[in-house]
């Protein structure tokens, strides 16, 4: 454990395995949708499995204070800082130390204030050890210059080992499998290059607009809400190197060498749309240049990726919800069967709904003729893993925060080169130099995109249909 207590230096003092003692876990902005929906449900999940005969949400409820007050005046932090410290002492475990886990469901803006404040009234003061830890939400910034402003101004204050930037994606069961899949099967080593995959998709669908959220949306928007974060994050999972080990600046090491080596985005390399319909919200101005949706081919500059597009796309309002990665190899060289036209082999992880990967592959027709057709291999959880629960990506988060684990969070230098991808484009947007395509709700998006996935390389399979299996 990082015994943070009295070190002014943000580094950490000292490691040991224990992760003991007395732990508060303190939600700011207790009373916000972020904490409603995700946070709180997480932590009850959390208690629920950790504790024998806790199936009574009352219990949960009595284990809570609630305190409210300013997030800039030191009263209410002085306030807070008691009432951790007297159920610290009331609590006070064998060891004597103790963990304080400050999770910030605020915007942004207040980050640094409230960052401030936890240092100056809040900090663990156990000498017997222990930590304090601060998990953020995204947005954290909204382009290069405003996040690394963020960065420095929590750094001033807190160690990197003490900042958990949350990205909810990095804690999906099929994002986590990404690194087992890719590190830990021979058949897709030698297979995961330029020589046979022809391009990757990684695509994020919503069946419903922005539902009220227009306050935030429109400042925002989908390249800045899902597309620079969520899918900016599985793209690197999906193109690192393999790390030297699981430790997370290892993985983080190289996360960070891919973001890096992504080149400038083209301007004929992206399709923007806004959904009709979605000016008529309250919070959004009548001629709002926000896009809703995009899609964004991003081009790795290296010696496995060089001339693979990688096209990342997400929308809001459209015919299906779900996210998944499709990796579409290339057509076998010398095809006796002619079964090009049939379609390509394409690996698929669906990370949503129901988590899935299956691999798209020509065999033979079953009966007398020698003739082919396109069949899966399909891992599908449902049927394949019957009964198991996959844990919500904000529990195993939450307890990773709590382990002291920072593999599946962001590091500032990983923040930093991610904004950078995207900044010149959302400037651009900002400015209204790129406009997007209207679309209808419970479309596919423009049909652009669906132009530029073809430009881009993207063989669509014809004719195939899945026989889901009974179970
Ligand atoms: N284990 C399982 O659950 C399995 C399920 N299936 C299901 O079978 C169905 C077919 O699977 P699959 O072939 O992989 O996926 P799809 O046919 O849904 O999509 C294949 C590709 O074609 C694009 N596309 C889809 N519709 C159109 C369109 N009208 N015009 C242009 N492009 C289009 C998709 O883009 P985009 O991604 O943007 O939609 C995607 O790039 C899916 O519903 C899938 O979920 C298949 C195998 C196993
Ligand atoms: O971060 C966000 O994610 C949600 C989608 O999360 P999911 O786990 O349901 O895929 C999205 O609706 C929201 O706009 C965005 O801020």
């Amino acid at each position: 454990m990082e015994k943070s207590t009295a070190d002014s230096s943000n580094q950490p003092l000292e490691k040991s395995d224990a992760e003991t003692g007395c732990l508060s876990i303190i939600v700011l902005g207790a009373s916000g949708d972020l904490a409603k929906k995700k946070t709180f449900p997480a932590l009850f999940n959390l208690y629920r499995q950790g504790s024998v005969k806790a199936e009574d949400v009352s219990e949960f409820l009595q284990l809570m204070k609630y305190t409210s007050g300013s997030y800039d005046t030191e009263e209410g932090f002085r306030l807070l800082d008691k009432q951790i410290s007297e159920h610290e002492e009331a609590k006070s475990s064998a060891d004597g130390s103790c963990r304080r886990l400050f999770y910030l469901a605020l915007p942004p803006s207040v980050y640094p204030v409230v960052c401030k404040m936890i240092k100056l009234c809040c900090m663990n003061k156990s000498d017997l050890g222990g930590w304090t830890r601060i998990v953020v939400e995204k947005p954290f910034g909204k382009d290069l210059e405003s996040a690394e402003k963020l960065s420095s101004q929590i750094g001033e204050l807190f160690g990197e080992h003490q900042i958990y930037r949350i990205d909810h994606y990095l804690g999906k069961e099929m994002v986590q499998n990404l690194l087992v899949l890719r590190f830990a099967n021979r058949l897709f080593v030698p297979l995961w290059n330029r020589d046979n995959i022809d391009n990757v998709q990684i695509v994020f669908r919503e069946d419903f607009g922005i539902e009220g959220r227009g306050g935030y949306f429109d400042e925002y928007g989908i390249i800045r809400d899902i597309i620079q974060n969520h899918l900016l994050q599985v793209l690197c999972l999906v193109a690192m190197e393999k790390p030297v080990s699981l430790d997370s600046e290892h993985i983080r090491d190289e996360k960070v060498k891919v973001l890096q080596s992504v080149e400038p985005i083209k301007d004929e390399e992206v399709v923007l749309g806004q959904y009709h319909g979605y000016r008529d919200d309250s919070k959004v101005p009548d001629h709002s240049n926000t896009p809703t949706f995009a899609s964004i081919i991003l081009r790795i500059h290296n010696e496995r990726w060089e001339g693979v597009p990688f096209i990342l796309k997400a929308g809001k309002a459209l015919s299906s919800k779900k996210a998944d990665i499709r990796v579409q190899f290339k057509d076998v060289p010398g095809d006796i069967f002619n079964c090009e036209k049939q379609g390509r082999n394409e690996f698929v992880m669906r990370l949503q709904p129901s988590e899935a990967m299956y691999m798209k592959l020509a065999v033979k027709q079953p009966g007398l003729e020698m003739s082919t057709v396109q069949s899966e291999l399909d891992l599908s959880y449902k049927q394949r893993y019957h009964g198991v629960t996959i844990p919500d990506a904000y529990e195993r988060l939450l307890l990773d925060t709590i382990h002291g684990d920072q593999q599946h969070f962001v590091r500032r230098d990983e923040l930093k080169a991610a904004w950078d991808i995207f900044t010149p484009l959302l400037h651009r947007i900002d400015k209204g130099e790129l406009k997007p395509i209207s679309y209808q709700q419970g479309s596919r998006g423009p049909a652009e995109a669906d132009e530029l996935l073809l430009r881009a390389g993207y063989v669509r399979t014809h004719g195939y249909r899945w026989i889901p299996p009974a179970l």
